[in-house]
Formats: C-alpha cells, sequence, structure tokens
C-alpha cells in the first residue's frame, strides 16, 4: 500500500452514486473520505437552528459559514457530523434538509469559506477520496485523479426512489435530484467534464462495477 499522497475528486450531479462509490474506494485503498456535501448540509442545519434563512440574511449566512464549528469523520466506514458541537449526522440527509441547501451553496462566500476547509481536510489528510460538485474543477484542480460520474436522470430518479422507500412522494424524489441540479449547477459546473477529468457513466453499471471503474483510473504506484 502505498503512502505517497493521493488525492481522488469525484463529482457528479444528484443521485450520481457519489457517496456510495466514494466510500468504496475509499474503503478499497484504505483512504480517507470526504463527502463535501455534508459541510454545506451541516451550515443548513445550524442555520435552521439559528433561525437564520439563508434567502434572506446572507450575511449572517456567510459569518455561519466562516465561523462554526464543523466536525466531520472521514473515515470511510462512519458517518459522523457535528457542527458547533451538535450531531446533525441524520438531520442533514432529512428531504427538508435536501430542500434548503441549494439556497446555502449558491452563496459564492459561503462556496469560498467551505472550500478552504475542504483543502485543509484535503492537506491534513493526505490520502482521501473527496467527492462533490466541483472538486475536480475548485477545489482540487490537481488532484492525482479526478472523476465525473454521471448517469440517466431517470435512473437518478429510480435510485433515489428505491432509496427513500416506495412510499416516498414522487414530486420530492424530482425535487431532490432535477431542481437541485438545476439550482446547483448555477454555481458548480458538473455536467461536462473539464480538460483531464474522466467520465464515468454508471447508467447500466452496478456499484461494485463503478468501484472498480474508478479504481482502475489510479496509478498502480499510488494504491
Ligand atoms: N451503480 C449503481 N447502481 C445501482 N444503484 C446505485 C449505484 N450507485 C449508487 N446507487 C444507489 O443510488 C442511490 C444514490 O446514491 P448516492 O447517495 O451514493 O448518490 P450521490 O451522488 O451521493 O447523491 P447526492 O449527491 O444526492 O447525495 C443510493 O441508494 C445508492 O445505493
Ligand atoms: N462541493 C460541493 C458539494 C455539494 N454542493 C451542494 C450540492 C447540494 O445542493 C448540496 C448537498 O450536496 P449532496 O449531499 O447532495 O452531494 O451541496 C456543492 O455545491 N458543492
Amino acid at each position: 500500500m502505498s503512502t505517497s499522497p493521493l488525492v481522488i475528486a469525484i463529482d457528479g450531479p444528484s443521485g450520481s452514486g457519489k457517496s456510495s462509490t466514494s466510500r468504496g474506494v475509499a474503503a478499497r485503498l484504505d483512504l480517507a473520505h470526504l463527502d463535501t456535501g455534508s459541510m454545506y448540509r451541516a451550515v443548513a442545519c445550524r442555520l435552521a437552528h439559528l433561525g437564520i434563512d439563508p434567502k434572506t440574511n446572507p450575511l449572517d449566512t456567510i459569518e455561519v459559514a466562516r465561523t462554526c464549528r464543523l466536525e466531520i469523520d472521514t473515515s470511510a466506514d462512519h458517518d459522523l457530523v457535528l457542527v458547533d458541537g451538535e450531531d446533525v449526522t441524520e438531520e442533514i440527509r432529512l428531504p427538508e434538509t435536501s430542500a434548503k441547501v441549494s439556497a446555502v451553496a449558491t452563496i459564492q462566500p459561503v462556496r469560498d469559506a467551505l472550500t478552504a476547509r475542504m483543502r485543509q481536510i484535503a492537506a491534513e489528510r493526505g490520502r482521501i477520496v473527496m467527492e462533490g460538485r466541483d472538486i475536480t474543477t475548485v477545489v482540487c484542480p490537481d488532484a492525482q485523479v479526478r472523476v465525473l460520474l454521471v448517469a440517466d436522470p431517470a435512473v437518478r430518479i429510480a435510485r433515489r426512489q428505491a432509496e427513500l422507500g416506495e412510499n416516498v412522494d414522487m414530486a420530492q424524489v424530482i425535487d431532490s435530484i432535477v431542481r437541485r441540479d438545476r439550482d446547483d449547477s448555477t454555481v458548480s459546473t458538473f455536467e461536462e467534464p473539464a480538460d483531464g477529468v474522466a467520465v464515468v457513466d454508471s447508467t447500466h453499471l452496478n456499484l461494485a462495477q463503478v468501484i472498480d471503474a474508478v479504481i482502475d483510473l489510479v496509478p498502480q504506484s499510488l494504491r
């Protein structure tokens, strides 16, 4: 197992399989894992706890993003997210958080503040898989491996519906996929690969095949 620095950057639209794939790659190669979306989600939860609306109060929103204490477990097989000491591990995954996180993530000074934290985590961990929307283009454009993970929108909706259960409100599922991608793509480019970014299309691949496809992109000397 190599000890050389290694950043694997994985971007993609909602429901493309970034988290599942990133965790699988991190586990196989014994790497740290950072779901950068969880940082935006944690800030959105903290704002709600403080009664701050990002749509009407961007200044206080930016201040929270800059100053809140974010603690994120970066192990591949464990999920723990604290913001200002509060455990929001479950809350960040709720549909109501998904519905409001784009309002936070589309404020550029918020992005600047969280990007700095993401880079610090990458530098501290050294060997890490980082997933999000702008990792390959803004956060870690010099990552050794850069991947855009895509899948047919209908497939992404079907997977999210399967994840949330048959009784889920389909309007909520479509919002969490289609509307969020529309909002998120106003501040990040994740629909087309930047130069040097490999595209992995998971539409017809199972999760194990996608994990293998990403690992195949990692130079043997860095594994
Ligand atoms: N290749 C695949 N084949 C089948 N199901 C998959 C595949 N990849 C991921 N899934 C499933 O699709 C759902 C969404 O995956 P995941 O949460 O990893 O996507 P994501 O890109 O991180 O989503 P978001 O950006 O919305 O957080 C999960 O239920 C996951 O198990
Ligand atoms: N690097 C990132 C990561 C995430 N976001 C946005 C996109 C979503 O609106 C939200 C949550 O991300 P998810 O958990 O769905 O991957 O945060 C971003 O803009 N940049």
